[in-house]
């Protein structure tokens, strides 16, 4: 396994043998620049540019502009600038940027590889006038400012195109690529470079770019994966249908992964048949299953050997956040098929909870990106959930259901199991919201929600939405019969009267203080004592603490074309201007 990945990096990273090809193309230039061409239109008359613009050196504004176009071309600004870029690539929450960020550093750092190698070999002398900078000791062939510029701001600009969603995607693109040849136009003005020299850079920063990013972005953001053809194909990656004669490598472009139970073999040919019909033919579908042990099965073995086009995952809220662990920040699909008890994400997705229905609605529609919430906590790992994290009355619920009943009585067997525990006492704990100061509570449960739904359609956090950037937090501590009666008729008649979403709120109360909603980022709950826990309806270990974060926009679902998302969209645009966060339709 390792010698494939090893062989595949290598062949990923070819395209960088290009770099000497570019150095040896531009010093080509260069000399046919300084050479040859040097006396032929237009190189013969282009010191008539910066001669012109000359005259226009009386105005102290354009100096004072050209200067600061300059600077942004300056080795001091791009290092600065690539460097804090760097860090913040790095340090947003979803792990893909990491490819992004080597993208920057690596084009920003052959570029100007390329060029000290370029100006060893060419050597032009700048243009004959008055200079209103320092000439550096290098070739006036190629502009360094402008490569420099390219690689940096070309760079961002490309990252925006593959990251940024709305309205602010071109503008953003349109500044940062104009920054470039701005510094060019600056450059010349200053008396430094001549035309042929800018285009010079612009050549190689734009060289630069293309190679390193087939290097480091290539394959990563198609909106259909499809995994590699050809001769190229990883041998393991490739099985023979060696039908009437012929062998054919087939790749599976579709992996299924299915709980046994939740997706009895019957189901499982139901859906085989729905997968063909949207063209996935058998042949292209691998099929694998979850153990106890393993809730994603060989998910990320299978992975690490082929990119998928699609991730199917038929079984309950475990087995889909075991599959969203693995898949966040991939930008790989996942079509969420409903075969658990409670399935809460399916639910709140707006996605039929009949299967079939489901996975045929699925794959019809379009890919979304949704949040994902991260949780960690005393013996607890960090762990991505794409429903809800609890501790206390819920997590007891959750861990005392018996799998007999669930398998006879659904989700009822989870209300027996709630009947239980409704005395279980209430614990003090103390909540910090995205760093604030940690209040102090008492509470019978707290639950962190990415979604808010619960079977029913009852609304215990009305105003999660899954796409929304934050993740919604309760805490529910009611106070005798009284106060489980004010939370009971406040949660029904949220549910009877459907309310619009409440607006995100840092805090506010409600049914009488035994409801208090917070919205945030980052949550950081301590118990005083340990408390069972449980992620996405599965039980995990007691203890006393839970942080949570968002990772907005990490999952990429396949989404009915009517769903609970695209509905808060138009909500959104219609009567509910308080939302903020856009939903991501995936390109
Ligand atoms: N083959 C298997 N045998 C026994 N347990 C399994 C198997 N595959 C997965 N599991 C366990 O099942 C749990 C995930 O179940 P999942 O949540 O998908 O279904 P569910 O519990 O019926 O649904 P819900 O969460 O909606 O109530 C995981 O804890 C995993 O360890």
């Amino acid at each position: 396994m390792k010698r494939r990945r090893g062989a595949a990096a290598r062949g990923a990273a070819r395209p960088l043998l290009l770099l000497p090809v570019q150095a040896a193309l531009l010093i080509g230039l260069g000399g046919l620049v300084t050479g040859p061409a040097a006396h032929h239109w237009p190189l013969a008359v282009e010191d008539r540019v910066p001669r012109a613009l000359a005259e226009y050196r009386d105005a102290p504004v354009l100096i004072t502009v050209s200067e600061w176009l300059s600077a942004l071309g300056s080795t001091q600004v791009v290092v600065g600038l690539t460097l804090a870029a760097l860090l913040a690539l790095l340090r947003l929450p979803r792990v893909a940027l990491r490819r992004e960020a080597l993208f920057l550093g690596a084009a920003v750092a052959a570029q100007s590889a390329v060029f000290v190698l370029v100006t060893a070999f060419v050597e032009r002398p700048r243009p004959d006038l008055p200079r209103l900078d320092a000439a550096p000791p290098t070739s006036s062939f190629p502009s360094g400012h402008v490569g420099a510029s390219l690689a940096l701001y070309g760079g961002l600009a490309v990252i925006a195109a593959l990251r940024l969603r709305g309205p602010w995607r071109p503008a953003v693109m349109a500044a940062l690529l104009l920054v470039p040849p701005a510094v060019g136009l600056a450059r010349v003005y200053r008396g430094m470079h001549y035309p042929s020299d800018i285009a010079g850079g612009l050549l190689n920063g734009a060289a630069t770019l293309l190679i390193t990013a087939s290097v480091f972005l290539h394959g990563r953001h198609r909106s259909t994966p499809r995994p590699p053809h050809g001769p190229h194909l990883p041998a393991q990656a490739a099985t023979a249908d060696a039908r009437g004669g012929r062998t054919e490598l087939v790749v599976p472009t579709v992996l299924v992964v299915r709980h046994p139970y939740g997706c009895p073999d019957d189901l499982a040919e139901r859906l085989r048949a729905v997968l063909e019909g949207h063209g996935h033919p058998h042949r292209e579908q691998r099929w694998i299953r979850t153990t106890a042990e393993r809730p994603a099965g060989a998910l990320t073995e299978e992975l690490a050997a082929r990119r998928p086009a699609l991730v199917v995952a038929c079984g309950g809220d475990g087995t889909l956040r075991a599959c969203a662990e693995l898949l966040a920040g991939s930008g790989i699909p996942l079509a969420v098929v409903p075969c658990g008890t409670g399935n809460l994400l399916a639910r709140n997705l707006g996605l039929p909870l009949d299967p079939a229905a489901a996975l045929d609605a699925s794959l019809a529609g379009d890919s979304h990106l949704i949040d994902v919430g991260r949780v960690r906590g005393d013996g607890l790992a960090p762990t991505r959930f794409t429903v809800m994290a609890g501790a206390g009355f819920d997590a007891a619920m959750v861990k005392d259901a018996s799998p007999r009943l669930k398998s006879r009585l659904g989700w009822a067997a989870y209300v027996l199991s709630a009947l239980r525990h409704l005395r279980d006492p209430s614990v003090r704990l103390t909540i910090r919201v995205d760093g604030a100061r940690a209040r102090r509570r008492r509470a019978r449960m707290v639950v962190i929600g990415n979604v808010g739904t619960l079977q029913g359609g009852l609304p215990l956090l009305p105003g999660a939405r899954p796409d929304s950037g934050h993740l919604d937090v309760v805490l529910f501590d009611p106070r005798g019969p009284a106060g489980w009666l004010a939370a009971a008729t406040h949660l029904l008649s949220r549910l009877l009267r459907r309310h619009p979403p409440l607006p995100a709120a840092a805090a506010r109360t409600e049914a009488g203080g035994a409801l208090e909603y917070f919205t945030a980022t980052r949550v950081d709950v301590r118990c005083a004592r340990p408390q069972p826990r449980e992620l996405d309806g599965d039980p995990v270990s007691d203890g006393t603490r839970l942080t949570a974060w968002i990772e907005p926009g990490a999952l990429r679902v396949q989404l009915p074309r009517t769903t609970a998302v695209r509905e808060g969209e138009e909500e959104r645009h219609g009567n509910s201007p308080t939302r903020t966060a856009a939903p991501r339709r995936a390109r």
